[in-house]
């Protein structure tokens, strides 16, 4: 980065990772180095939008918690073989291309994951820290045939307690249980937390958009809005999966996933040479 460039933006750590931070009048936000993802995000005055595990493993193991980048595939959907969860992008050593304050003192920072050249996809990641969090992922095909791709934005957000707060936005919709054998399901209201067995891993095909958490432990709600982002993801293991999961443990309480995604049966065919993009904005109300 030049001196122009680098304006609103250094490097130091975020809750134990190397990051790069963010600044601008409406927030400060901290990218990881590892994994280029967003790790905070707190609008001045507010506590950190999100939640990074106080038990989270060091690189190369994924960072649980911030923003992961779930590219170029989620889960290990469509792929054959012994493949990492979620993709690479995770868990690549990113560097920054170059960063601006734009209009209403945003400050933007784009990124790309180094190490990924075997991929004929190109992914790169726009950050804008501001009186919201703006991340795009930008996909391109450098290969002379179509490329499937799926992905997700898997934010984790802080709340006071998984089991107090729920989420507006997708009543009515249709969703895949992955808790139970990918059964479809309605979502019937708001989504919570079940009280027989509190756990969610459900994923909303063709969902609206729009999502609002609201925790009134915490006296606040956290909008998700996706652009570009058919599917929807709300994900929380609850105690029995997480008791088996080191990086989580005794700690599902404070956090839920509401992650905008083009997965499960939401697919994208990016044409050969062809550039695609998905947007998540999250916003304190
Ligand atoms: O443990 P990870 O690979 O980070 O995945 C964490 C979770 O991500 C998504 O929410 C998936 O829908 C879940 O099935 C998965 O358990």
């Amino acid at each position: 980065m030049t001196a122009s460039e680098s304006q609103g933006v250094e490097r130091g750590t975020a809750y134990g990772f190397d990051a790069w931070l963010v600044t601008s009048p409406h927030a400060t936000a901290a990218i990881s180095i590892f994994g280029g993802q967003v790790l905070s995000y707190r609008p001045t005055g507010a506590d950190d939008v999100l939640w990074v595990s106080p038990l989270a493993a060091t690189p190369p193991t994924p960072i649980r918690g911030g923003i992961p980048v779930c590219w170029p595939y989620f889960g290990k959907e469509n792929q054959t073989g012994d493949v990492p969860s979620h993709g690479y992008a995770r868990t690549a050593t990113w560097q920054v291309v170059d960063s601006e304050v734009l209009a209403d003192d945003v400050t933007q920072v784009r990124l790309a994951p180094l190490g990924l050249e075997r991929l004929t996809l190109r992914l790169e990641l726009t950050v804008r820290v501001g009186a919201t969090l703006e991340i795009g992922v930008r996909t391109t095909n450098l290969s002379d045939e179509p490329a499937v791709l799926t992905e997700a934005l898997h934010n984790y957000l802080r709340v006071s307690d998984a089991t107090d707060v729920h989420v507006e936005g997708l009543s009515g919709k249709s969703y895949e249980d992955k808790f139970d054998d990918l059964q479809v399901k309605t979502q019937d209201g708001d989504w919570r937390l079940p009280d027989d067995v509190p756990r969610s891993d459900r994923l909303y095909p063709d969902a609206g958009g729009t999502y609002r958490l609201v925790d009134p432990g915490r006296g606040r709600t956290i909008r998700v809005t996706g652009d570009r982002a058919r599917t929807a993801v709300v994900w929380n293991p609850g105690a029995d999966v997480a008791s088996g999961m080191a990086d989580v443990g005794p700690h599902w309480r404070e956090f839920v996933c509401v992650e905008t995604a083009n997965a499960g049966p939401d697919l994208i065919t990016v044409a050969a040479g062809a550039t695609v993009e998905m947007w998540q904005t999250i916003a304190l109300e």
